[in-house]
């Protein structure tokens, strides 16, 4: 048996999958064949789920009747939103409401007995999951702002439902668009930290909402999905500081900081995810505020151009834009995160069933540094 350590898994090959594919040196990212830029200018939210799920893109009567499908699927038991009011009141993070109300979704499965290897219940599992979360959280955010959840509307699409359900009121359409794609960049990346996660509890044949539970919380760290929220937090203190962000990320970087939304494990170049989200906040400050676009993009030209961060391979990575574009969209910060699981349950439910398809148990091992042997003594003795 080998005995090489590779920290953190870098570059260890785990898995076979043709889900997604990522060529970090050119910056190129391709789902089950269709680049990144074609399905967000092309697709839908729905569509790239059907996408990473059935492996190919649906024609128009199969998108009508995944689509209506999922709709049907988005109202979530009483006792759950129960749930949700009883943890708006005990304070609770979004992110972390989120977790505890998609575990207990299991509560109300129509089909809590079957197999988790029987591929196409654990499919309509994992449907009435992504389904389920927009309404989840929008639940949360009306009962946070003191009123009543709102009825999700089956005649519009996962996305500019959610911002109905959020706000109670119907999006325009470069809001619903917007959402739309950013939803559709955030579905899958390969085997990042929390789709690995999912993978992990999936290889045990533990069922599809254990997989994604766990994966929301992997993604909620600061180095994986948390940085969106963090970014917007230093446009926030960057902008109240009243230093020019130039200066602001001087200092920073001086001082060793971590810049949020720079760095990948996968790209060394700028994420394709990043360009895309950047043009949405350009267009959406040409008609709003452009205060926050002209802080990220001086932050990046600086990074780039004067601490040469992208020639060492550091550049930005999909986390560097979101966070304004959803910010000209009026959404809290903390909802960010969120934001992203609920995109990227798609990513992870099919990860799941396609690892499962030839499963094997995932279980490495780590090299034993301890004392090789102890003598037990008595309690009273210790
Ligand atoms: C959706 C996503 O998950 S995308 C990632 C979201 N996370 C972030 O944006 C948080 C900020 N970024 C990071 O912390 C890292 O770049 C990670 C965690 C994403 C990638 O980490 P790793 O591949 O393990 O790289 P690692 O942490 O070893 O960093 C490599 C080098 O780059 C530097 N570096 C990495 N990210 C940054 C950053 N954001 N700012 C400044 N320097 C950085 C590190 O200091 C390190 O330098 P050193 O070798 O001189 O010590
Ligand atoms: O791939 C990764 O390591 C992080 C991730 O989830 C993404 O960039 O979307």
């Amino acid at each position: 048996m080998a005995d090489d350590l590779k920290k953190g898994l870098e570059g260890v090959l785990v898995a076979e999958s043709g889900l997604s594919s990522i060529d970090g040196d050119v910056g190129r990212l391709v789902y089950r064949g269709y680049t990144i830029e074609d399905l967000a200018r092309g697709a839908s939210y729905e569509e790239v789920a059907y996408l990473l799920w059935h492996g190919t893109l649906p024609d128009e009567e199969e998108l009508a009747e995944f689509s209506d499908a999922m709709a049907a699927e988005r109202d979530v038991d009483d006792a759950i939103l129960e749930t949700i009011r009883a943890l708006v009141e005990a304070d609770e993070r979004p992110m972390a409401a989120m977790r505890t109300a998609v575990s207990m979704l299991s509560s109300s499965e129509p089909e809590p007995d079957a197999d988790p290897a029987d591929r196409e219940a654990s499919l309509r599992k994992g449907r009435r999951i992504t389904a389920k979360i927009p309404t989840i959280l929008a639940a949360f955010e009306r009962y946070r702002q003191g009123e009543e959840p709102v009825d999700p509307d089956p005649s519009l699409g996962l996305a500019a439902n959610f911002l109905y359900m959020m706000t109670g009121e119907e999006p325009d359409e470069v809001a619903a668009e917007t959402f739309d794609q950013a939803l559709i960049l955030h579905a899958d990346h390969g085997l990042n930290a929390s789709t690995f996660t999912s993978m992990v509890i999936g290889s045990t044949m533990a069922d599809i909402y254990s997989a994604v539970t766990g994966g929301i919380g992997a993604l909620s760290g600061p180095l994986h999905g948390g940085a969106n929220q963090d970014v917007m937090e230093v446009l926030i203190e960057i902008d109240e500081s009243g230093l020019d962000p130039l200066e602001w990320v001087e200092q920073a970087t001086e001082d060793g900081r971590r810049i949020p939304g720079f760095g990948h494990r996968v790209y060394s170049v700028k994420d394709p995810r990043a360009k895309i989200l950047q043009e949405r906040s350009r267009e959406l400050a040409e008609t709003g505020d452009s205060k926050w676009y002209d802080i990220t993009t001086t932050i990046e030209d600086y990074l780039t151009d004067e601490k040469g961060l992208v020639e060492k391979g550091i550049a930005p990575n999909v986390d560097f834009y979101s966070g304004s574009v959803y910010y000209q969209l009026g959404i809290p910060i903390d909802m960010y995160t969120p934001i992203f699981a609920m995109s990227r349950s798609s990513g992870w439910i099919a990860h799941v069933l396609e690892y499962q398809e030839e499963n094997r148990l995932i279980r490495p091992r780590a090299r034993y540094t301890g004392p090789d042997e102890r003598e037990l003594a008595p309690l009273e003795e210790r």
